[in-house]
C-alpha cells in the first residue's frame, strides 16, 4: 500500500493499477490498453490502432460501448484495423465522412521520454500517422518494452519508412549518405517471396540509424526524398502514453 501511495503521488507519471506479481508481456499490452480506454473513450469519433496492442484496446471498447451504450463511429487505421473493427460489431467509418476524431488510440514500437515514436512495426505507419494526425487527442498503448530513453535502445529494427516501390534502392542510397547507418529492403518472409507490400502498394525500407539524432528534422528530410511516402517516426504528435508495467501497474506519461 505505501508503494501503491507513492506511485500515486509521482505527478503525470503515475500508478493507475497496481498488483504485485509479475505480468506478462500480454497482459501488460492488455493492462495498459484497458486503461486507456477507460480513460479516454467518452463516445464519439476513435481512431483505431494496428499491431497486436490494439486488440486488447477493441476488445475493451466493445465491453464499454454495450455496457454503457456509448455513440461511437471508428475509424480504422488499417486493413487489420477494419477487420477488428468489424468483427466486434462496433461502427465502422472513414475519414471521408469523419475527418476530425476526437481520440485516436495505437500502439507502438518505441516511445521515447518526450513521447516521440518509432511506428510501422506492423507496416501501417502511412494510415496510422493519417488518423492520428486527425484526432485531437493520440493516446499511445504499450508494454514496458517499448518505453525508452534514447530511440534505438529498445527498438533495434529500425525506422520504418514507406516507399513507392520503384524508388526504393535511390531512397536507401540518399539516406545512408545524409546520415549514416544501414537500410533492409522489408521482406515477407515465409509467407511470400519478395518485398512486403504494405495496404497501399507500397514498399518498407528499415533504416537502422547511426545514432540518436534531431528526430523533427530527420522526419522533415525524410518525407522531402521523392519516392518517400511516409516515415515512422511520430514526433510531437502523441498526447499521452500507457506503458504496461512488469509489476502489473500502468504507467500514465504525458506530453510536456
Ligand atoms: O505501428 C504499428 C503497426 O504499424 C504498431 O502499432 C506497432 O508495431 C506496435 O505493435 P504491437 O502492439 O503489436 O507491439
Amino acid at each position: 500500500m505505501a508503494r501503491l501511495l507513492k506511485l500515486l503521488k509521482q505527478g503525470p507519471v503515475f500508478c493507475a493499477k497496481y498488483c504485485s506479481s509479475a505480468m506478462s508481456v500480454e497482459g501488460s499490452k492488455k493492462e495498459a490498453a484497458c486503461i486507456a480506454v477507460e480513460n479516454n473513450v467518452k463516445g464519439g469519433v476513435i481512431g483505431i490502432g494496428s499491431g497486436s496492442t490494439i486488440v486488447y484496446a477493441v476488445e475493451k471498447l466493445a465491453e464499454i460501448v454495450a455496457e454503457q451504450n456509448l455513440d461511437i463511429v471508428c475509424i480504422p487505421t488499417s486493413f487489420q484495423a477494419r477487420q477488428l473493427i468489424i468483427k466486434h460489431g462496433l461502427p465502422l467509418g472513414d475519414l471521408e465522412t469523419h475527418p476530425v476524431l476526437d481520440v485516436c488510440i495505437d500502439g507502438a514500437d518505441e516511445v521515447d521520454t518526450d513521447l516521440t515514436l518509432i511506428k510501422g512495426g506492423g507496416g501501417c505507419l502511412l494510415q496510422e500517422k493519417i488518423v492520428a494526425s486527425c484526432a485531437k487527442k493520440f493516446v499511445v498503448i504499450a508494454d514496458y518494452r517499448k518505453k525508452s530513453n534514447n530511440l534505438g535502445e529498445q527498438w533495434t529494427k529500425g525506422i520504418p519508412i514507406e516507399v513507392i516501390p520503384l524508388s526504393y534502392r535511390c531512397v536507401e542510397m540518399k539516406i545512408v549518405s545524409q546520415y549514416g547507418g544501414n537500410i533492409d529492403l522489408r521482406l515477407s518472409g515465409e509467407s511470400k517471396a519478395g518485398p512486403v507490400v504494405t495496404d497501399n502498394g507500397n514498399f518498407i525500407l528499415d533504416w537502422k540509424f547511426p545514432s540518436t539524432l534531431d528526430w523533427k528534422a530527420v522526419e522533415i528530410f525524410l518525407n522531402m526524398i521523392p519516392g518517400v511516402v511516409e516515415n515512422g517516426l511520430f514526433v510531437n504528435m502523441a498526447h499521452v502514453a500507457y506503458f504496461g508495467m512488469k509489476d502489473g501497474s500502468v504507467m500514465t506519461k504525458e506530453r510536456e
